[in-house]
């Protein structure tokens, strides 16, 4: 099943097409990797199906809806989380704390409101919401093996921990897809090597991956599926067995020696 679909998706900015008539499809349950060399228009293919930026043409179809232009508070509702690039945790938070906020963003429904009592309403529900929120921002650390963490001040765990945990609050939204833009940077050997056996139990968990990633081993290890990009246009889609062989990809991104 097609989980996320994009027809002709465009964005210019100015005269640089930066995603040219892109047909990109993602399949429900997997892992898909998204590749190219830099400037190829990778984040941009992800900022403009999550909201973060608007497509100049084309169209996203999520769960057979049509989202082509939702703001990204509303995409994330429906059920598309993601991660940066770079990090963005609170880092002056606790661990625990990062997480929660993930949660809050997806249910954000107490407010108190009215008269005397229902505000006692709300606030004894606003509790209740709050310990549940805990408890299962609890569950994932405890999925990511950091529940002995989960007082620490983001900013004091180690550089591999900080990029999981950015997954963790994304995860906590509950999404059905979730997009990573190269959740491997700045990562060493042992810390890649975590982090992939963690997406496979992300996925296995039934939430689909997509991926954008330059560590050939990470992504030729994991994916599915590739779809490489390259100068905005989708060059080239098929299983790593299949790109690691395509010798117009070999040409514009992977070299011989990844072949
Ligand atoms: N906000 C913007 N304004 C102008 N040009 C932009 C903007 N965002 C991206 N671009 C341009 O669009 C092109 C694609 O950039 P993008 O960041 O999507 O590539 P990428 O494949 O993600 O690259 P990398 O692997 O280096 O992250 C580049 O030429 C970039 O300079």
């Amino acid at each position: 099943m097609i989980l996320l679909e994009t027809e002709a998706l465009t964005r210019a900015y100015g005269g640089v097409v930066a995603v040219n008539k892109v047909d990109f499809e993602v399949e429900s349950g997997l892992i898909t990797g998204l590749i190219g060399p830099n400037g190829a228009g990778k984040t941009t293919l992800f900022n403009t199906m999550t909201g973060l930026d608007t497509p100049s043409s084309g169209k996203v179809w999520f769960n057979n809806k049509e989202i082509t232009g939702y703001p990204a508070h509303k995409i994330c509702r429906m059920g598309i989380a993601r991660t940066f690039q770079n990090i963005r945790l609170f880092k002056e938070l606790t661990v625990v704390e990062n997480v929660m906020i993930g949660r809050h963003f997806k249910t954000g429904k107490s407010e108190t409101k009215g008269r005397f009592l229902n505000a006692v309403k709300s606030y004894v529900k606003l509790k209740e919401e709050e310990e549940e929120i805990y408890e299962k921002a609890l569950d994932w650390l405890d999925f990511f093996d950091m529940e002995a963490s989960k007082n620490e001040l983001a900013k004091n765990l180690p550089y591999g921990k900080q990029r999981e945990l950015e997954i963790a609050r994304a995860l906590a939204t509950d999404p059905k897809l979730l997009f990573l833009d190269e959740p491997a940077a700045g990562m060493n050997p042992q810390e890649t090597d975590h982090l992939m056996a963690t997406i496979r139990k992300i996925r296995d968990l039934g939430v689909t991956v997509v991926l954008i990633e330059h560590d050939m081993k990470l992504v030729m290890n994991i994916c599915d599926t590739i779809t490489v990009l390259n100068y905005g246009q989708k060059l080239a889609q098929g299983t790593p067995h299949e790109i690691k062989k395509n010798p117009s990809v070999i040409e514009a991104y992977l070299g011989k020696d990844e072949a």
